[in-house]
This record gives C-alpha cells, structure tokens and sequence, in this order.
C-alpha cells in the first residue's frame, strides 16, 4: 500500500489564548485543524486579527500554541523545535528583518553566517541570490536607499537562504506598487515550480485566486473553508464575502 505522502503543514485543535493589558483574554486561534500538502502555494485568507499571523508564528516556532499540535513536515514545533526551524523560514510584509545601514550583500552575508555557511559558500550563495531576485546590481549599496519592493525582494532572498522545504510569507506584497507586487508573485511561481511549499498570508483576494492551490479562510481564529483546489477565477470574493459576512451576522458584528 502507498504511504500518504507527509504534509507540509498539519495542526490538530490548535489554539492560542492571549490576555490583553486590561486581562481580557483572547482566543487568536481556536482549536484548528488543518492538512496542507507538500509543494504548491497555500493561501490563509481572513479579516484582521483572524489569528493569520499566530498561526504563521507557531508554524516557524516562536510563538508556543496553548494547546493543540502542529507539525512542519512531520517535525512537531514544539517537541522538535530545531528541526523545524532548519525546515522553515519566515518572511514578513514591511520594513522589519533587514539592516538598513548595510548593503543588501551585507545583509545576506551576515544571515548566510548565522545559518552556519563558511565564508566562501556564504558569498557564493548570497550572489546566486542577489541575481536570482534581480538586485544583482544594487547589492553594494544601503538597504536604506533601497524602494520597499526592493526589500521585499531582499527579505524572500535573505528567506530563501537556508534553501526552506516551507516558506511562510506574511502579508508579503502589502504596501507594494502593482507592477513590484507583480514581480513578487513571479517569484513565488518560480518557488513553486521549484517543489518549495509556500504559505501565504494575504489580504488581497486576487493574488491569492492568482498564486494559490489550496485556500484556507479563517476568522475569529477558527477555520470557515479550506479549498483543496486552485479556486475557480473570478470566484474567491463572493466566497470570502459571503463566509466572512455570515460569520458577522452570527456574531452580531459589523456589516462587512
Ligand atoms: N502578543 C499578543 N498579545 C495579545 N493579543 C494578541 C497578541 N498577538 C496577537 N493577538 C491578538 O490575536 C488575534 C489574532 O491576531 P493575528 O495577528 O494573528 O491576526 P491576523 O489575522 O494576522 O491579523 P492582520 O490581518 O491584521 O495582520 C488578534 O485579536 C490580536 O489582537
């Protein structure tokens, strides 16, 4: 009998409880579920403070789940922590993560040290980088002179740099112009085309009906819908709308 393949990511009742300052406390995630296969883009869809983030935290281990499992690749984030940061990386939308007082080389060579490259590998790896994400001709110069899609694009380089089976992309595209943000999703396509598993989170509905195979929506931290397929073009808005606006209704809350 074939043995299922693993999947990229699984959780099991996941859920995490914060308390806010006044200590009301918070339920970002609540007790999900999910299979997302090996290989291919993964979009999590959903309103702010959905519990997207959270879930994005506890898949790359720095943040603990307050009960519940989850698991990259088999490799429990808890129990085998080490072995699922060697598995993964994370990549934020925004300004954090990078050094703006270095050159992006520099930026890429202190991030090759700290995952262990001897010097000349480091330097090898960096400019393979540099050139596959096009900033091959900015890399001597300040990242604080560099346009915030050209960050972006160093943040998916500086991401991609222990080679990650699971690149978890946060809100990557948000505040980028149309034609960077295009450019971006090129990227991601080649990232699948390379067998590389992407998770994305994002707001912007087409680019989740343009990259993903799979579509998870959650709010209020719990699972509405997990697509198991690419959804059909033109179709993910009503979707999401009509699952976001019934979660509303049933809760009581604002119009959407
Ligand atoms: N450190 C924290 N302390 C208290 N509450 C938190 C903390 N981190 C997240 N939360 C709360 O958990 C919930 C989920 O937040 P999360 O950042 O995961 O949402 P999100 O879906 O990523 O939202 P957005 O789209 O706005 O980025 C929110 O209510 C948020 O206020």
């Amino acid at each position: 009998m074939a043995s299922t393949p693993t999947p990229a990511l699984r959780t099991a009742g996941l859920t995490r409880c914060f308390t806010s300052r006044g200590g009301q406390p918070r339920t970002a995630l609540d007790s999900v579920s999910l299979s997302l296969p090996a290989g291919g883009v993964h979009a999590l869809l959903g309103p702010n403070g959905a519990g997207k983030t959270t879930l994005c935290r506890i898949a790359s281990t720095v943040l603990l789940p307050s009960s519940g499992r989850a698991a990259v690749l088999g490799r429990d984030v808890v129990k085998e922590a080490a072995a699922v940061r060697r598995l993964i990386a994370i990549v934020f939308g925004g300004d954090r993560g990078l050094y703006d007082r270095l050159s992006a080389q520099e930026n890429l060579w202190f991030w090759c040290s700290m995952y262990g490259l001897p010097r000349r590998a480091g330097r090898q790896r960096a400019q393979q980088l540099l050139e596959q994400l096009g900033l091959a001709e900015r890399a001597g110069e300040l990242v604080e002179t560099f346009s915030r899609g050209m960050k972006q694009r160093l943040h998916l380089a500086r991401g991609l740099v222990a080679e990650p089976q699971l690149l978890i992309l946060d809100e990557p595209t948000v505040g980028m112009d149309p034609v960077s943000a295009r450019e971006f999703r090129t990227l991601v396509t080649d990232l699948r085309s390379q067998g590389r598993t992407v998770l994305l989170t994002t707001h912007d509905l087409q680019e989740a009906e343009a990259l993903a195979d799979t579509v998870t929506v959650i709010d209020r931290g719990r699972v509405l819908t997990h697509l198991e397929q690419p959804p059909q073009p033109g179709s993910l808005e009503e979707l999401y709308f009509g699952l976001i606006r019934s979660t509303a209704a049933r809760s009581g809350g604002m119009e959407v």
